[in-house]
């Protein structure tokens, strides 16, 4: 079952589409990676996911349900979110804070308690958040988003403006709630090395449209390996090639071949230096995710 379903959502800003027929399907239980270069419209869909800006067309359903007027707040209740940088009372405690979403939330206060332990702020709840880091600031945002203990978790740029250490702890955070919790994690990030550690499932949209949907998995199936081989002539070379029935590409002073069993390669290189062709190099490469990145994005990565 998929907790997000978008159908040809869209949203115009003056005469710009900035999110285009957008067709998103999000598995329950995954850490959906949304990923796409700064001004991409992530967070205008995420936004319209939660009903905080009105589509200019297209439909969204969410745990199952239309989002619309009259489903909006019985979908929300079920959701916890965390966009843009989180706003505060810095003259009031964590805790304190976190009381004031409880009680407006109406769920259990036990649960402050709980969602302090798991942002690991438990040590630091009766400080106040104006003398909180930023990136206890940011675990706190998350923690308000958990108090609910939600089935969906929608997290914008989550470590936006965090150190190399509260990268890696809100990481591990946000990895753990599905197996914890049973969650559903959306998270929208610019970097896709991020999203490459965290997530199983990734969109990549590049001017508000979807450009790759699948699994992490079959992201990473893109990133083929292949042979690069340079000779003392390769225009000759890439025709002797071809008499052998292996068709190859020339890029930037390289033969481009198909991945080839070791015997086979080794029959090509003799067969070359037979008909006087020197083998200079043969390597085996493999596109990066980086580059698979670019070319679907048009943009280079960021890392
Ligand atoms: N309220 C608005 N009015 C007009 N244009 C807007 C508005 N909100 C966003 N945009 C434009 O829509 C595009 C997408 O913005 P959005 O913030 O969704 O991108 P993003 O992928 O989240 O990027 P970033 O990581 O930089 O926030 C941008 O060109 C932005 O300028």
């Amino acid at each position: 079952m998929n907790i997000i379903e978008t159908h040809d959502l869209c949203k115009q800003y003056g005469n710009a589409l900035r999110v285009a027929h957008l067709e998103l399907s999000v598995p329950e239980g995954s850490v959906y990676g949304f990923l796409g270069p700064n001004g991409a419209g992530k967070s205008t869909t995420l936004k319209m996911i939660l009903g905080l800006v009105r589509p200019t067309a297209g439909s969204i359903r969410v745990l199952g349900r239309q989002m619309n007027r009259a489903n909006r707040l019985t979908v929300l209740r079920q959701v916890g979110s965390l966009i843009e940088s989180p706003s505060y009372y810095g003259h009031l405690t964590g805790e304190e804070n976190l009381r004031i979403v409880q009680t407006l939330r109406g769920v259990p206060e036990k649960n402050i308690r709980e969602v302090l332990q798991i942002v690991r702020l438990d040590g630091q709840r009766g400080k106040k958040v104006a003398h909180y880091s930023l990136g206890m600031k940011q675990r706190l945002g998350l923690a308000a988003a958990l108090l609910g203990y939600p089935k969906l978790l929608i997290l914008d740029e989550p470590t936006n403006g965090l150190d190399p250490a509260g990268i890696q702890e809100m990481r591990e955070l946000i990895c753990s709630l599905p197996g914890r919790f049973g969650m559903t994690v959306v998270v929208s990030s610019h970097l896709l090395s991020e999203i490459d550690q965290m997530a199983d499932h990734v969109a990549i949209i590049r001017e508000g449209e979807l450009v790759f949907q699948d699994s992490l998995e079959a992201l990473h199936g893109h990133s083929s390996h292949h042979l690069a081989l340079r000779t003392s002539n390769n225009t000759v070379a890439r025709s002797l090639l071809a008499e052998q029935s292996v068709t190859c590409r020339e890029e930037e002073g390289y033969l481009i071949l198909p991945i080839l069993p070791d015997e086979t390669a080794a029959r090509l290189t003799r067969f070359l230096a037979e008909n006087r062709l020197g083998v200079v190099r043969l390597e085996e490469r493999q596109k990066s995710l980086e580059d698979i990145f670019l070319e679907l994005t048009g943009r280079a990565v960021s890392l």
